[in-house]
């Protein structure tokens, strides 16, 4: 046997962590838009209707129009550093690498777009990672958020001849470190608000109706996260789900009606807060903290705040050492 004449050069074992997002356009402009929005919604784990009756659509009215409106929302929350979801994902991964120390490599990548996945598992590996725990952000776990996201390591991991060992993290829609967390920064955000809220409205984002009943537990855990909170808050908490897309029926109460009805029902002073999101994003700053308010506003509400994610707060790191260190302490002794 010949054996080839230069081994590769292999760095002492470490582990690594890599943080998953969503995913966010280049840049706010229409062809960025349009270039992830391709990506994303041909996806069959995000629209489950056949290729060959989606894709015409997609193709047609969808990336024909719907970039250009996109990116006009997103230049209202754009960054000088770049998107929110971005920015606050690579700051999370910043803050948390730091809390780990030396022994954990902390990466971060999206699930559409950049940083890809794949790109970030190779550069893991080829820094010495011969463990890594895969952290899908999404604290209610869907077949449209945490298991894509999953799919995508396991396809880049499928083209490497030398795979490391992996684990993912599993959803932590009740996890008490979690329900802690949001506690501690609602309370915090409240307490220095203008106003005092009458009511919490706790808005997540929405999924098609039939995911549910199709057995996917995204409905439940939110149902789940938002009675927790509400038993750790000192006021009474509401739940809706937001950002509807397409003609399918999506799963209600709908947070622009529910928001309408809290009016009819003599709530005048709101605060709105999204713990669905690990990071502030399109979705939570321009259609809550932007449109929603308008709403909330034009329909007679008096106060209206929105509540900012956990991002790469104080308390973010703490519930991520404790989710993350509960995965890693089998690797570590
Ligand atoms: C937090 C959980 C999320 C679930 C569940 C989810 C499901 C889901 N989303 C769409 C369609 C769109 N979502 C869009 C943006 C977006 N969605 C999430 C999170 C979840 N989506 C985030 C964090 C973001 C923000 C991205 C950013 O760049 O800031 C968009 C794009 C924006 C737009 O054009 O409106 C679409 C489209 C579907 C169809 C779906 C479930 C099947
Ligand atoms: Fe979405
Ligand atoms: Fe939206």
């Amino acid at each position: 046997m010949t054996l080839p004449a230069e081994h590769p050069v292999i760095p002492a074992p470490k582990i690594g962590v890599l943080l998953i997002n969503l995913g966010t356009p280049d840049a706010p402009d229409a062809a960025s838009v349009r270039r992830y929005l391709a990506e994303f919604l041909s996806d069959r784990r995000v629209v489950e209707i056949p290729p060959l009756l989606w894709q015409p659509i997609l193709r047609g009215a969808i990336l024909t129009t719907r970039p250009k409106k996109s990116a006009h929302a997103y230049q209202q929350v754009w960054t000088a550093e770049g998107s929110p979801l971005a920015v606050h994902t690579r700051a999370t991964a910043q803050a948390l690498g730091q809390a780990l120390g030396d022994g954990v490599l902390v990466e971060w990548a999206m699930r559409y777009g950049n940083p890809a996945i794949g790109d970030r598992l190779k550069a893991m590996k080829a820094a010495g990672c011969d463990r890594i725990l895969l952290a899908p952000l999404y604290p209610q776990y869907s077949g449209a958020t945490t298991a894509t996201a999953n799919d995508a390591a396991f396809a880049a991991l499928a083209k490497m001849r030398w795979q490391p060992a992996v684990r993912t993290l599993p959803p932590y829609h009740d996890d008490p470190a979690y329900i802690e967390a949001l506690r501690h920064s609602i309370e915090g955000a409240i307490a220095a608000l203008p106003f005092r809220p009458d009511a919490l409205l706790a808005s997540f984002h929405g999924m098609p109706e039939r995911t549910l009943k199709l057995g996917d537990p995204y409905h439940c855990q939110s149902v789940k996260t938002a009675r927790l909170l509400g038993e750790a808050l000192a006021l009474p908490v509401h739940m809706s789900f937001q950002s509807r897309f397409g003609r399918a029926k999506w799963l209600e109460p709908e947070t622009e009606a529910t928001l309408a009805g809290l009016v009819r029902d003599g709530v005048r002073n709101i605060a709105v807060a999204t713990p669905g999101f690990s990071a502030d994003c399109l979705e939570t700053l321009e259609e809550i903290a932007l449109r929603a308010k308008d709403a909330f506003l034009a329909a007679g509400g008096e106060n209206f705040a929105y509540l900012p994610c956990l991002n790469a707060s104080a308390e973010a790191i703490t519930l991520y050492q404790r989710l993350i260190g509960r995965e890693l302490s089998g690797w570590m002794d």
